[in-house]
């Protein structure tokens, strides 16, 4: 190769790399640097995959988002969740995601289950409010089911209108009469501006029923590896590609309109399809179940304090727009790798789900600590 031929290849070579260097920056470019409460503020990046991190930035997002104490607010104003999900198989994923919306500082917790699963999980905590509302097919014959659709649909929407969010799939199973029963409640709960987290098997349903999230801005999904799988085989028919990530979860939320994704793995991925923004403060070696659960309880309640600021700042909001549950989703995410590690500092090999809960608290605290107004 002479002189001037590899001259020329290095300044293509250059030019390609420049071009995705500036690709990569806009794909990492998030508005988690913006302060939704003062208006001030300028873009910031959480983290580049080809650069240090900068955790410091989604402990910033957090602070942001989480609402000072103040004596004159009532009970309920901190946040009112609901989880859809428990079924016979699975009690934990429920109470893992209603119990850690509490530890949190949401205000009151509640659960809509199947009648068989409800005793249990309240025998966990009598801190939840369980409604054993739901049916699985075993316990309804076919010409039942139409009145009992009816039934848990009055059941659910009577409470609709009081949640600033709800939790769809953490241990609901794959029931096809209950999930017939969810769709209607996620419908009912979008024609209420009703924000939904999707996760475990709400993201099944979902999955195979995009229409129940497409071009809802009010919808977050937190897919672990395999449901990450599953929704981009269905939604770009294609294979998950690790090594374009960011742009491929750009990709997917752009075609499903306006929802947020979560992509749940060693560093959490997060895009609404405008914005991708990367959490990968350190977590714990231990994979042990139900961390998706508490992450789905915990984007709950950040979600519901980030849209709370933005209506008592809207002014402030209009003139830089962010969206509430991008923050949420980068709060919650930052805030379980925390208390995932504090609990493997303490409890090494044999730490559980529940250890993990535990700790929610004391590395939200050092994070953010506790203030009071009033
Ligand atoms: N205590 C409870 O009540 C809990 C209940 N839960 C509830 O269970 C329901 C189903 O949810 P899910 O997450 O178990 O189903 P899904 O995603 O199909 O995974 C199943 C299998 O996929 C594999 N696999 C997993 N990760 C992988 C990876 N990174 N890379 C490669 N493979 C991987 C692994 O398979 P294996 O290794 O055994 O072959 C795993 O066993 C849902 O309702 C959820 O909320 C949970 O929340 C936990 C706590
Ligand atoms: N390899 C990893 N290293 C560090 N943290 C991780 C790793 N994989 C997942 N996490 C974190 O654990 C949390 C739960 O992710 P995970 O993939 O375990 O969800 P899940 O499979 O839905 O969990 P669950 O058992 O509750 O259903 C996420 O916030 C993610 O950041
Ligand atoms: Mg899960």
């Amino acid at each position: 190769m002479n002189l001037s031929t590899s001259s020329l290849l290095f300044r293509k070579t250059h030019q390609i790399l420049r071009h995705r260097f500036r690709r990569q920056q806009f794909l990492i470019r998030s508005l988690c640097g913006y302060n939704i409460q003062t208006g001030i503020g300028k873009m910031q990046q959480i983290q580049c995959m080809d650069r240090p991190i900068v955790d410091a930035d989604a402990e910033n997002v957090l602070r942001r988002i989480t609402p000072t104490f103040d004596l004159r607010r009532h009970k309920g104003q901190a946040g009112k969740i609901a989880v859809i999900g428990g079924c016979r198989e699975y009690t934990g994923a429920p109470y893992f995601a209603a119990i850690s919306a509490l530890k949190i500082g949401a205000d009151l917790s509640h659960v809509f289950c199947t009648k068989d699963a409800a005793t249990v999980i309240k025998s966990y905590s009598p801190e939840l409010i369980v409604h054993p509302v739901l049916e699985e097919s075993y316990s309804v014959r076919d010409d039942e089911k139409a009145g009992v659709l009816d039934k848990v649909l009055a059941e659910v929407t009577k409470w609709l209108g009081r949640f600033d969010c709800l939790v769809v799939g953490p241990g609901l199973g794959r029931d096809p009469f209950l999930l017939e029963c969810v769709s209607e409640i996620m419908r009912r709960a979008r024609q209420s501006n009703v924000p939904i987290v999707v996760d475990g098997d709400g993201l099944f349903l979902v999955t195979n029923n995009l229409d129940l999230v497409k071009g809802y801005s009010l919808a977050v999904l937190t897919p672990n590896v395999n449901e990450y799988k599953r929704l981009i085989e269905q939604v770009l028919e294609c294979e998950v590609k690790d090594e374009d990530a960011s742009e491929q979860l750009l990709s997917l939320a752009k075609k499903i309109g306006g929802a947020t994704i979560l992509r749940k793995g060693s560093s959490d991925l997060i895009s609404d399809g405008k914005t991708v923004s990367v959490v990968s403060v350190h977590g714990s070696p231990r994979r042990c179940g139900g961390q998706g659960d508490i992450l789905s309880g915990s984007v709950a309640v950040f979600s519901s304090w980030a849209r709370q600021q933005m209506i008592s700042s809207e002014e402030d909001y209009n003139k830089r727009p962010a969206n509430p549950l991008v923050l949420g989703c980068i709060a919650a995410s930052v805030l379980l790798r925390k208390a995932a590690t504090l609990a493997f500092d303490k409890k090494k090999r044999s730490t559980i789900t529940g250890d993990i809960i535990e700790c929610l608290g004391e590395s939200l605290e050092g994070i953010c600590p506790a203030r009071t107004l009033g």
